[in-house]
């Protein structure tokens, strides 16, 4: 379960005057339940999926992420969770130095899995996504949707409770980001939260579901089918 009750957000730049950037934010999201995150451009969508990655925290109001209420939990237990999240950025945040298998090996080593098991899983995954050939290029020898796909990866290859995904489409060939819908939704019927921003008009009007919708840091709505 997601909950947000009253959540307000500002980024602290240097030197610039805060700007609200979340204004006020109260929804829920149950277990296993699909979201599309969407809005104008800076609306505010990375800004709320970093707040649910635990990569920033509410200056107001309470978020509760997988059933835990975030601002009142110990430095450990916010470690622990975020280990439930997978997150694909918009940027792919690949680290550079290291071949797409061991970006993609990355979280399950951090997590202290056996080096078996994270050999057997990161490779059935990359074969899954096709990127088989491509296990030990770095990310510049990729193109950007070979970079994009091993970001995918790397989020999901831990099994996730949530799923954050920022326009995880966008680099894709629209076959692949058809399939990735397909898993998205796979892994929401089997009990994971997906909650996926985009500005892709042809998967929002095709694959229509719940759309939590954003206008300048407001939640405009959520609606139960096709978005606004
Ligand atoms: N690091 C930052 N420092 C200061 N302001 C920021 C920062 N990141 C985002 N903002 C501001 O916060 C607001 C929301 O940005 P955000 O990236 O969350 O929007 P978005 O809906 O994801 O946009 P897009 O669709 O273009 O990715 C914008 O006004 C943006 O300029």
């Amino acid at each position: 379960m997601i909950r947000l009750r009253d959540v307000c957000f500002s980024h602290h730049g240097h030197g610039d005057r805060a700007r609200l950037t979340l204004r006020h934010l109260s929804l829920s999201v149950p277990q296993g339940g699909f979201r599309w995150l969407v809005g104008p451009s800076g609306a505010g969508k990375s800004s709320l999926l970093r707040l649910l990655h635990l990569s920033a925290r509410p200056d107001h109001g309470t978020l509760e992420v997988l059933g835990l209420e975030t601002q009142r939990a110990k430095r450990r237990q916010l470690a622990q969770l975020r280990q439930r999240i997978g997150m694909i950025h918009q940027d792919f945040r690949l680290l550079p130095d290291l071949s797409a298998f061991d970006n993609v090996a990355l979280p399950l080593r951090l997590a202290g899995q056996a080096e078996s098991s994270i050999q057997q899983e990161t490779r059935d995954i990359l074969e899954w996504l096709g990127l088989g050939a491509q296990a030990q290029a770095r990310p510049d020898q990729l193109s950007g949707g070979e970079r994009q796909r091993i970001a995918i990866a790397r989020a999901l290859v831990t099994r996730p409770a949530l799923l954050l995904a920022d326009e995880p489409t966008n680099a894709l060939e629209e076959s692949q980001a058809w399939r990735l819908l397909e898993l998205f939704r796979d892994l929401s019927r089997n009990g994971t939260t997906v909650i996926v921003a985009t500005h892709n008009e042809t998967l929002l009007r095709e694959a229509p579901a719940p759309a939590i919708i954003l206008r300048q840091g407001a939640l405009v709505n959520e609606t139960d089918g096709m978005t606004a």
